[in-house]
């Protein structure tokens, strides 16, 4: 299958803007000069070449295909009631409309299918056109004396005269020894099993518009040449994939397709989102045809996340997967029931604490609620919890009371002791819905169903009419119709009206879980439960008496949520999601491990994906990924992998901030260079002064996303507006930003999770706004958003952990 090596005349292919600024940098070696070009640049721009015109025929061929199938949709859309016979007037026509009508939006929807299919088809191509591969290897297979020349590119190409792959898919098993080797022996594992041989050869290729801008061979330029220009480049609204130049950890972790459960930890800016996309692309096309991207979810940290790293699959030619924030899933599950607090919300709420009493009941409460000691507990009260302690509410029908709590508890008695909560829920729902059923018909004849017959519309006798006279159509008997369609008429308006409440009980509302919940604390005020080893007494109670409070108050703080989530699910039953077969939770620091559990047994038939870094845990409460990391033991094929080298920013930034992360020592530089971080002490009143001036240098050097983080979302809205009142056009983000743009924009900390900027400014990073433990963590996700340059204003002295920084690491003024 070796390519052919035809020269073809070039097709004078437009040709994409290339920020040569960058590249005389990045490869003062390859100008105009013919004499430094690599000795095969021609040959390898003939078969660009080639490629690029079969890429132009197929294209041609593929937007034909396109617009066939559009055309068939128009014409489908034009003509849908043309072929559908609308007939109402008996049932059985209407079925058969129904059937007809549900037919012709079948074959609709299919061809509507197979034209987007096509079009995006199409598009991945043109695509690829302009960069139709970026690595060749020539490989050697043991025993064979033939080498096959692979070139490799986002999709595979065909030439579907030769049959000959003239390009190969970056998953296709031989291109994982691209990913994992460098030239010497080598072997791959593929579906007729290990394969060995020799690679003679690994070239890498910038191609941009159809033109070679740079080529290297490995073993004979030092480095990665391709990653530093990669690397080296401006930041992106949205992110990019990172397809050409995966490194051998991210490719175990895109390639792992064994374990269970994975867990990724790594450094900031070490790739682990995107290993994470080009993994799903990764599966998408091993499991093609077996696996849908919407069997795939991914749990990203807010929306602004999501929609930065939406384009990596499309870009892939895939589609891309679901996303959700954990939040989402609280709310929808929880809705109704309480105003539930989002995490950004409680972020706010305690950074915003001054240090004090308050302050120590409001940490506490959040890391506590979220350990894996409550989660116990509540397991505990739950299995002790029958029979006195189950709270009911009464079933109401129209103001009156059809049975009371007292009713529904005694029913709830009487069903099997023995018997998994869950199951005596549903005992008893059942027996409320018979009890409701007979309670109907003692109403049939009530005076309010008399007077409310009077007043039923038209359609409502109509049909029971027809009914009635279809059944006595079939009847053996005498039949009174008169009595028989009172009768029908009111069953019909008593369903109508306990609809509502047969659906409070199907919904099991009938259990009070609030106010078990709530119980709970009480018990715990009243000392009847053990205060947590080593906490103060006052603490303990002043945390549960504001826990009472607050669901009185029908409000659910964020650290209540997911217990109280968890609590509801051991009582009524867990809900699953059966059809997901992977999950993917992106900064899984932020999670504790009560919310990984609920998340484990909401999708107990998909394999897990955990991507963090414990040193951004931005929360009050401990990783849950630690926890999950031990439990490696009862996860068998627990599969763990580090990432070390930081690829996102320069290597002056990784030196300065890997010293405030723990085990930084660990964190590997890309030898990248740039200035060193500055740190800038300045009066409270010069502030916005340096920042505007700042962000005109950046703007200078030619950045053109530029991010001011701040603490909290209070000071991100005050400094903003001092900002664009000072001239400068700040965009301010909050949590319902759902889109990234290029410029200025003014962002807390939590909130840039997982994105970055080419020049980042810290606003006051002095010791009084970072003092506490898990601030120090705020401040370092904050720092490490940056790719080319790092500036701190503080106004005051500088916090602890940068303090701590080795004085050659950064500079100061
Ligand atoms: N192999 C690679 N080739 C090119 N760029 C890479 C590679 N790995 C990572 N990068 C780049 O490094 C940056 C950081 O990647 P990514 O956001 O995936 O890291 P992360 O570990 O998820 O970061 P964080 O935890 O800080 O949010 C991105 O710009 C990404 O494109």
């Amino acid at each position: 299958m070796i390519a052919q090596e035809v020269v073809q005349p070039s097709l004078g292919i437009v040709e994409e803007t290339v920020d040569v600024h960058l590249q005389k940098e990045a490869y003062p070696m390859q100008d105009n000069n013919q004499e430094n070009r690599h000795p095969e640049w021609e040959r390898e721009q003939a078969y660009v070449d080639r490629v690029v015109q079969k890429m132009e025929a197929k294209l041609i061929q593929m937007q034909a295909d396109v617009s066939l199938v559009r055309g068939e949709v128009v014409d489908i859309r034009r003509h849908f009631w043309d072929d559908v016979t609308v007939n109402v007037s008996n049932p059985d026509d209407l079925v058969e409309t129904h059937f007809a009508i549900r037919q012709q939006a079948e074959i609709l929807a299919e061809r509507e299918r197979r034209w987007h299919r096509a079009a995006e088809a199409a598009q991945v191509l043109e695509k690829q056109k302009s960069t139709p591969f970026f690595a060749r290897i020539d490989f050697r297979e043991q025993g064979e004396a033939d080498t096959e020349r692979v070139y490799i590119g986002i999709a595979s190409f065909r030439d579907e005269e030769t049959d000959d792959f003239l390009v190969y898919d970056w998953r296709a098993p031989i291109a994982s020894v691209y990913y994992d080797h460098t030239p010497g022996p080598v072997s791959f594992a593929a579906p007729r099993g290990e394969i060995r041989g020799e690679m003679t050869l690994k070239r890498q290729f910038v191609i941009r518009g159809g033109n070679i801008f740079a080529m290297f061979d490995a073993g004979i330029t030092i480095g990665d040449e391709l990653l530093m220009y990669a690397l080296s480049g401006r930041a992106d609204a949205k992110m990019k994939n990172i397809v050409a130049t995966i490194q051998r950890e991210q490719n175990r972790v895109i390639r792992d397709d064994t374990s269970p459960v994975l867990v990724v930890r790594g450094a900031a800016g070490s790739g682990k989102t995107s290993a994470a996309l080009q993994r799903a692309a990764y599966l998408l096309y091993k499991h093609r045809g077996r696996l849908q991207a919407s069997q795939m979810l991914l749990f990203s940290p807010n929306p602004l996340f999501s929609s930065y790293v939406a384009n990596v699959l499309p870009e892939l030619g895939e589609q891309s997967i679901e996303q959700t924030t954990f939040y989402e899933y609280l709310a929808r599950r929880l809705q109704g029931e309480f105003v539930v607090e989002d995490g950004f919300d409680q972020l706010e709420r305690l950074l915003n604490l001054e240090d004090g009493t308050q302050a120590d009941i409001q940490m506490f409460s959040a890391s506590w609620k979220a350990s894996s000691a409550f989660a116990d507990a509540i397991h505990e009260y739950v299995s002790q919890l029958a029979p006195s302690g189950m709270r009911f509410l009464p079933i109401r029908f129209m103001d009156r009371t059809i049975m009371t709590a007292n009713e529904v508890a005694a029913i709830f008695a009487q069903t099997e002791a023995h018997w998994r909560m869950p199951l005596r829920i549903e005992a008893v729902q059942k027996e409320l819905l018979a009890r409701v059923d007979a309670f109907a018909q003692e109403e049939l004849s009530a005076a309010w169903v008399e007077d409310e017959l009077e007043l039923m519309s038209d359609e409502d006798y109509q049909r029971v009419h027809q009914k009635v006279e279809k059944r006595r159509r079939h009847a053996k008997h005498l039949f009174d119709d008169a009595q028989a369609e009172r009768n029908e008429l009111a069953q019909l308006l008593l369903n109508r009206r306990l609809k509502p409440v047969r659906r409070f009980i199907q919904r099991l509302a009938f259990v009070d879980v609030p106010a078990i919940y709530q119980q709970w604390f009480e018990q715990a005020l009243a000392g009847n439960v053990p205060t947590p080893s080593g906490v103060d007494i006052n603490l303990w109670r002043s945390v549960c008496a504001n826990t009472i409070r607050a669901l009185e108050a029908q409000r659910l703080p964020y650290e209540d949520a997911t217990p109280y989530l968890y609590m509801k699910e051991l009582l009524l039953g867990q809900a699953v999601n059966t059809a997901m077969r992977h999950v993917f939770i992106d900064e899984a620091q932020d999670y504790s491990s009560l919310q990984l559990h609920v998340i484990r047994r909401l999708f107990p038939r998909s394999r897990l994906t955990l991507l963090g870094d414990p040193n951004q845990a931005i929360y009050a409460h401990d990783p849950g990924m630690a926890v999950i990391s031990e439990l490696r033991h009862s996860f068998p094929g627990f599969t763990s992998i580090e990432l070390t080298q930081s690829y996102r920013s320069t290597a002056p930034i990784v030196r300065f901030t890997r010293g405030m992360a723990r085990e930084g020592a660990a964190i590997v530089a890309f030898d990248r260079e740039g200035p060193l971080p500055l740190v800038q002490q300045v009066a409270s009143d010069g502030q916005v002064q340096l920042i505007r001036t700042w962000i005109g240098d950046y703007q200078s050097a030619g950045y053109q996303s530029i991010a001011v983080i701040c603490r909290t979302q209070q000071e991100t809205n005050r400094l903003a507006e001092q900002l664009n009142r000072a001239g400068c056009d700040v965009r301010c983000m909050d949590k319902t930003t759902g889109t990234f743009a290029a410029g200025v924009v003014a962002v807390p900390a939590y909130l840039a999770k997982g994105v970055e900027f080419d020049g980042v400014i810290v606003a006051d990073g002095s010791a009084s706004a970072y003092r506490r433990e898990f601030e120090r963590q705020l401040f370092y996700t904050a720092c490490t958003r940056a790719m080319h340059e790092l500036r701190i204003a503080c106004v005051g002295n500088p916090n602890r952990w940068i303090a701590e920084q080795p004085a050659d690491t950064y500079a100061r003024v």
